[in-house]
């Protein structure tokens, strides 16, 4: 989203944080990056992809639909939103893991395209297309350089870490929430970014992605308005200041918990402590109606701690978890789904299988409860 552009410039400012590319695509934690080592390398579609790369802003080879023909147009309208400008908001309930939108872009650019490059770009679509990007909202209005501005403020990333972006006009049209109730995702088998649902929508619900992952509210407040240009006026941060400050207190709380899980010597050292962690932070996640993909990330984090100390019986439970939590966040064709499958077939699969043979397991206790179950799974009992 216009992420984009400002993730390049906060990974230069949280590297050392946030992981590769800043913000919300990547997790700090060491052992995510496992998991993207696993996975294959995105593989681009369309010209687009891969010619932009060296040539500057490309257009997309197929025609550019605005609203896409994979849109489930029934399942929401354009609206305008009080204080947010349009948004677009349920025409009826929408149950989690439902495809909203799958969209191919406009145009691909990367991220170091000049406002001469985006013009001259811009001079070779379609009228329609034009005017489809024209609409689009601009943050910066008035500062200069509109083209670049309207990309700053709309451009998704094809994919975590790349350096091109897409214009998804209709994608591009749904605000921030601190709580988001959809998840965007880059599906480069198909060249179209996703929309999926990840929480139950009730109709009349705006749809919401994030911009900006966690924190508490001062935190993500500041970062929304100084690399996004708006305060935020999501249902989260606009919660009464009571609610507000539980909220606040558990991100807090849920930041240190993913700082500590990550780290891989304790991981390899107290595999107990990090399971702990995990533990507190899922109920962390689950209080604060957290559904995006911090889920399978966290729940992929159980899965090593368990697979490098040899239980294959838990790491199959929390791969199975974090495939589901992953399937509904970007659906069957998630290149990262798919990776989570083999483990799942196969924990033994993961790289740093057996690493110790401290917590050897092969099988899943039968006959329990489903508190039991949690108290066996969490090494609780
Ligand atoms: C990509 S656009 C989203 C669609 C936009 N509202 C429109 O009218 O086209 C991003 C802009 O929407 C507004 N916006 C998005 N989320 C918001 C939020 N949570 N609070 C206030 N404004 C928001 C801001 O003006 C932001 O720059």
């Amino acid at each position: 989203m216009q992420s984009w552009f400002v993730k390049r410039f906060l990974k230069k400012l949280l590297l050392d944080v946030q992981g590769d590319f800043g913000g919300f695509e990547e997790r700090t934690s060491l052992l995510h990056r496992e998991l993207r080592q696993h996975s294959r390398k995105a593989t681009p579609t369309s010209t687009m992809n891969s010619n932009a790369h060296n040539s500057g802003p490309t257009a997309h080879t197929s025609a550019p639909t605005p609203a896409n023909k994979s849109t489930s147009s029934q399942l929401f309208t354009l609206q305008s939103i009080p204080g947010q400008g349009k948004g677009l908001v349920a025409s009826r309930a929408i149950t989690p893991g439902t495809l909203l939108i799958s969209e191919a872009p406009l145009f691909a650019i990367p991220s170091a395209a000049s406002e001469r490059d985006l013009a001259a770009h811009l001079r070779t679509l379609p009228k329609e297309s034009q005017r489809a990007f024209l609409s689009l909202h601009n943050s910066r209005a008035g500062a200069g350089e509109p083209l670049s501005n309207i990309v700053r403020t709309n451009a998704y990333p094809l994919g975590p870490g790349r350096d091109l972006g897409g214009i998804f006009p209709l994608i591009a049209r749904i605000n921030h929430s601190c709580r988001p109730n959809a998840q965007h995702a880059w599906n480069g088998n198909d060249g179209e970014e996703t929309v999926y649902s990840v929480r139950e929508i009730k109709e009349g619900e705006q749809l919401s992605l994030s911009y900006h992952e966690g924190g508490p509210s001062s935190e993500r407040r500041k970062a929304l308005k100084e690399f996004f240009g708006f305060d935020c006026t999501c249902e989260m941060c606009e919660m009464p200041k009571d609610q507000l400050a539980t909220s606040d207190e558990r991100l807090r709380r849920a930041k240190v918990l993913d700082k500590a899980i990550g780290e891989a010597k304790r991981v390899r050292m107290t595999p107990e402590d990090a399971l702990r962690d995990c533990r507190e932070l899922v109920r962390i996640y689950e209080e604060e109606r957290i559904a995006d993909l911090r889920v399978p990330r966290l729940y992929y984090d159980a899965f090593q701690i368990c697979a490098m100390h040899s239980d294959k019986a838990r790491a199959k439970v929390f791969a199975k978890r974090s495939l589901e939590a992953r399937l509904m966040c970007e659906g069957e064709k998630s290149e990262e789904a798919e990776v989570m499958a083999g483990l799942v077939k196969d924990p033994a699969n993961f790289e740093n299988f057996g690493t110790t043979k401290k917590w050897k397991m092969e099988k899943v206790p039968v006959g329990l409860d489903e508190v039991e179950f949690e108290k066996w799974l969490w090494r609780e009992m």
